[in-house]
Formats: structure tokens, sequence, C-alpha cells
């Protein structure tokens, strides 16, 4: 059987990851010539490194086309149902940290928790006669965290592509559900997080796809515990 392994080939975690499979005693060798999307791990037979974007990882992951990933912890969430039973979380990796955050305008000065937005959603339609209206490209974490978590049912999920910090300021959206790191993006758009509306705290990570062969296929292991071992 081969075994992929898919690493970013580009963003802000590429570097990063190469860096750990350096550490890791992985070393990778281009296939063919020195562009090319495909690589190899010296000295271990049938082992295959493909290098896609963030987001394609966490796709190829979900469609159990790839055996390994590494990528952010949060598309691999946004990206599929019942995460834990189709992919195992092997290593945080100590680095693309970043939260998915419920973040309000500054302005809602009695909007500090979740039961309190709780408490906005519900009036809203009465008020402005229409549904909150939430910006987010992760609607899967929003619907968990409001639906499942929160008991919070009176919303609506407006799709956001980028800038999605801008759309209660452009009239898109009501609040919004993204990343922060460092919070300026938040700030710079009069944004607050709320006190518990931390949805998940991300960051990048070695997934491995649940697939039946590998419980008796030796490498699965010597992969695992080799990054394990590299991770600071
Ligand atoms: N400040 C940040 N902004 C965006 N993503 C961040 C940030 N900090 C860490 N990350 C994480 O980095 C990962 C995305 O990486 P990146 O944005 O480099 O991907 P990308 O190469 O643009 O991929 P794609 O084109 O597939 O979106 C996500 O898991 C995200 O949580
Ligand atoms: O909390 P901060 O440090 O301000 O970071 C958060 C921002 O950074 C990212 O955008 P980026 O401009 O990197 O573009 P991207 O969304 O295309 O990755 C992300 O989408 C947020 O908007």
């Amino acid at each position: 059987m081969t075994i992929t392994i898919a690493l970013p080939s580009k963003g802000r975690i590429k570097d990063d990851t190469a860096a750990v499979f350096d550490r890791a005693g992985l070393a990778i060798s281009a296939v063919g010539n020195d562009r090319s999307y495909r690589g190899r791990i010296d000295g271990m037979e049938g082992v295959e490194v493909a290098y896609l974007s963030a987001s394609e990882i966490a796709r190829e992951l979900a469609a159990g086309a790839v055996d390994f990933g590494v990528t952010g912890e949060d598309l691999v969430r946004e990206g599929m149902a019942e995460v834990d039973a189709n992919v195992e979380f092997c290593a945080r990796l100590g680095f693309g940290q970043a939260d998915v955050v419920v973040a309000v305008p500054e302005i809602w000065l009695d909007v500090e928790t979740m039961e309190d937005l709780g408490d906005v959603a519900a009036d809203f339609r009465t008020r402005h006669g229409r549904r909150l209206a939430i910006a987010t490209k992760y609607w899967r974490l929003t619907q968990q965290f409001f639906s499942r978590q929160h008991g919070i049912q009176l919303y609506r999920i407006v799709e956001s592509l980028g800038a999605t910090e801008g759309a209660p300021a452009a009239g898109q959206a009501d609040i919004i559900v993204d990343i922060t790191s460092t919070g300026s993006t938040l700030k710079a758009n009069h944004l607050k997080v709320l006190s518990d509306g931390v949805i998940l705290k991300s960051e990048a990570c070695l997934v491995r796809a649940r697939k039946p062969e590998h419980d008796r296929d030796p490498r699965i292991g010597r992969i695992i515990q080799a990054v394990q071992g590299a991770v600071i």
C-alpha cells in the first residue's frame, strides 16, 4: 500500500511543517523537478508526499484520499461531520495557532456572553423584522456552537469568503464567526470577542484519516512517532 502524506504547498504553515518533518528525520526529496508538487520520504518505501493548500488538505482527509495531512484543526473540523470517527489528530505541532471566535460590534455594550447573544437573537425579528445574521466561512462550526452547544436557533448564516470582519460595517451581517490570532483585525473593525465565544483553539496538526489497512502497517506508527518526537 502507498501511504500518502499531504503537506502545505504554500501559506503560513508551509515552512514550519517542513521544519517539523526535518526534525522528525523524515527528509523529503522532490520527485521530478524542483517545482514538483510531489515528493518522497528518503529511506521509507512507498510513502508519497503530495503538496496541496491547507484547505485542500482538509478536503482530501475528509474524502479519505490521503493517509495523513498537516493542516489547521479548524479546517479539518469545519470540513467534515463526525470528525473524531473519521480522523485522528496525531500531533499538535505548535504553530499556525488561531482561535475561531464569535465577535460582535463593540457598541453592543450589553452583549458580553453567548447567553446575552441568545437574548438578542430571540428578540431580533420583533425588533428588526429579520433574523440575526452571522457572517462566516465556518458554517459547520457555527451551527454546532450556536444550535447544539448554546441552543440558539434563530439566526441566519451569511457565507463570507473573505474580509469577514468587514461584514457588519458593510451591513451584510450583524456579527461574525472567524479566526483571530493577534486580535488586530477585530479591533480595527470595532468588533469584540464574547467572553465565552471561543469556539475552537486551533493550530496546525498531523492528522490521520482512519483506515482499516493502517492497523497492520508499521510505517503508520513510525511516521506518527517521528513527528510526535519532533514537536518542541
Ligand atoms: N492569522 C491567521 N489568519 C488565517 N489563518 C491563520 C492565521 N493564523 C493561523 N492560521 C491558520 O492557518 C491555516 C490556513 O493557512 P493559510 O491561510 O496559509 O492557508 P492557505 O495556503 O491560504 O490555504 P488555502 O488557500 O487552502 O486557504 C488555518 O488552519 C488557520 O487556522
Ligand atoms: O487576529 P489577526 O492577527 O488580525 O488575524 C486574523 C486575520 O488574519 C487572517 O486574514 P489574512 O489577512 O491573513 O488573510 P486570509 O484570510 O486570506 O488568510 C484571518 O482571516 C483574519 O482576518
